[in-house]
């Protein structure tokens, strides 16, 4: 399979090139030139296959011959040695829980299935020493972290916003020394991803050190975050209903990838991109207009995103079809007050406390299920509650249980580079 640059078709690479690139010239993305459909009869036996085996079947297309069957094998097992389970809230409204990795978030699954990627990569063709640059507003930076911790000929800077994540996100991706440097932004997420996108287009750096991205602008990250709708439409089919995925969004690499599986053939029937107050995509469906805007600060931190990355790939994959596009995704964008109501409303009335991102994609879900109201809906948990404490045991005035693995990370040492402007972080680059 090859790739496209989303800035000029004729520009193509192979996977390998797409992953160590990162990102093509002109800061664009890479984009599948082909939309493969899987055959009828691997939804027929799905029932009967192992996660890994689902996400082989689903991934192998893009993928080709460039990783050997076994080593591709290898590293769908050691990317999804977790559990992923649909949980039922309320009638009809169900959870995807996308917690139950290392750092207890959904990126989790795109950071190993990366690292394992460019590792192999790496080994194979004796590339040198690759340095990945990540830019997070919270979960990322601790999945990267945690994923590419030890690999061999791999450095990774992680850049994110000051202040601005929750005190675990921050532990997590402060605290892992090795070949993992944090670097704290004075400024916003979209700051660090227009910091991280401007040093893949300096001369200066790129004739001194081999970048890559692990944000889902990297296809390696983006493409495995299709594994976990099959795995769900695996534990939801045979209901013969309509099923509806709410999605809390930020950078859009999450929905985008779920609507990708769907244009594979996964029966879906609806998407839902649930947003905070962030809203350049609630506005850009109602409006037709898209205008990206500063990101606010809200108790959904790792949803602050002013300006998606992965929108434009969800406009390509509808081939800039609004009307196509609108039919099927809806968008709804909510207030920190909404969203603290809900978790307060759903731990009371059925035990299950969500975490505020989580709480988001409920809320989006509810909304569209009062016009919709013949669909079974999954919102996703794309975060342990635990990961935002504070806000969580203020709303639910009941202590939550900290996992022995989340107490270590907490009485570990922040270690940082503190960092200014984009000057500041070639000067570190160039170091
Ligand atoms: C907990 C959580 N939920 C939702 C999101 C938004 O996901 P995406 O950026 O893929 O839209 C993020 C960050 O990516 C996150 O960390
Ligand atoms: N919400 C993200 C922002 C970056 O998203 P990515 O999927 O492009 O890496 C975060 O938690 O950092």
């Amino acid at each position: 399979m090859k790739y496209y640059s989303l800035n000029d078709k004729s520009h193509r690479v192979s996977f390998e090139e797409a992953v160590i690139k990162g990102l093509a010239p002109g800061k664009a993305l890479y984009f599948p030139e082909e939309l493969p459909k899987l055959p009828s009869e691997f939804f027929d036996k799905l029932n009967n296959l192992s996660k890994e085996e689902i996400a082989f079947e689903a991934i192998k297309p893009f993928i080709g011959t460039e990783i050997d069957d076994d080593s591709l094998k290898k590293i769908i097992q050691e990317t999804l040695d977790f559990d992923f389970p649909v949980v039922n809230v309320t009638k009809n409204i169900n959870t995807l829980e996308l917690f139950h990795g290392p750092t207890l978030a959904f990126k989790d699954v795109g950071a190993r299935f990366m690292a394992g990627c460019l590792g192999y990569f790496v080994k194979k063709n004796n590339l040198g020493k690759i340095t990945v640059l990540v830019a997070t507003s919270g979960d990322t930076g601790g999945a990267v972290a945690n994923g590419f911790l030890g690999v061999d000929g791999i450095d990774v800077v992680i850049l994110y916003p000051k202040g601005k994540v929750s005190e675990i996100q921050e532990k997590q991706l402060t605290t892992l020394g090795q070949n993992i440097t944090a670097l704290e932004v004075d400024g916003n997420f979209d700051d660090c991803q227009d910091m991280v996108k401007k040093a893949f287009s300096d001369t200066e750096i790129s004739e001194k050190c081999q970048l890559t991205s692990a944000n889902s602008i990297n296809v390696a990250r983006w493409l495995p975050q299709m594994f976990y709708y099959f795995l769900a439409y695996k534990q939801l089919a045979g209901k013969d209903q309509k099923l509806a995925f709410s999605v809390p969004s930020g950078n859009f690499g999450n929905i985008c990838a779920g609507m990708l599986a769907k244009k594979m053939g996964l029966p879906i029937s609806h998407f839902i991109a649930a947003n905070n107050e962030n809203d350049v995509v609630t506005r850009y469906l109602n409006s037709e207009y898209y205008e990206p805007k500063e990101s606010v600060q809200t108790i959904s931190n790792a949803m602050d995103v002013g300006n998606p990355s992965n929108f434009v790939r969800i406009l390509e994959l509808f081939e800039h079809e609004f009307s196509n596009l609108s039919q099927e995704l809806s968008s709804f964008s909510f207030s920190d007050e909404e969203t603290r109501q809900a978790i307060k409303t759903v731990e009371k009335e059925t035990n299950y406390v969500m975490d505020p991102h989580g709480a988001v994609g409920y809320l989006g879900l509810q909304e569209y299920l009062k016009k919709n109201p013949d669909v079974v809906g999954t919102f996703l948990e794309t975060a342990h509650p635990v990961k935002f404490l504070e806000t969580v045991e203020e709303v639910i005035e009941k202590k939550i249980k900290i996992p022995q693995k989340i107490k270590e990370t907490m009485a570990r040492k922040k270690e940082v580079v503190e960092v200014s402007n984009y000057k500041d972080l070639k000067t570190f680059l160039l170091k």
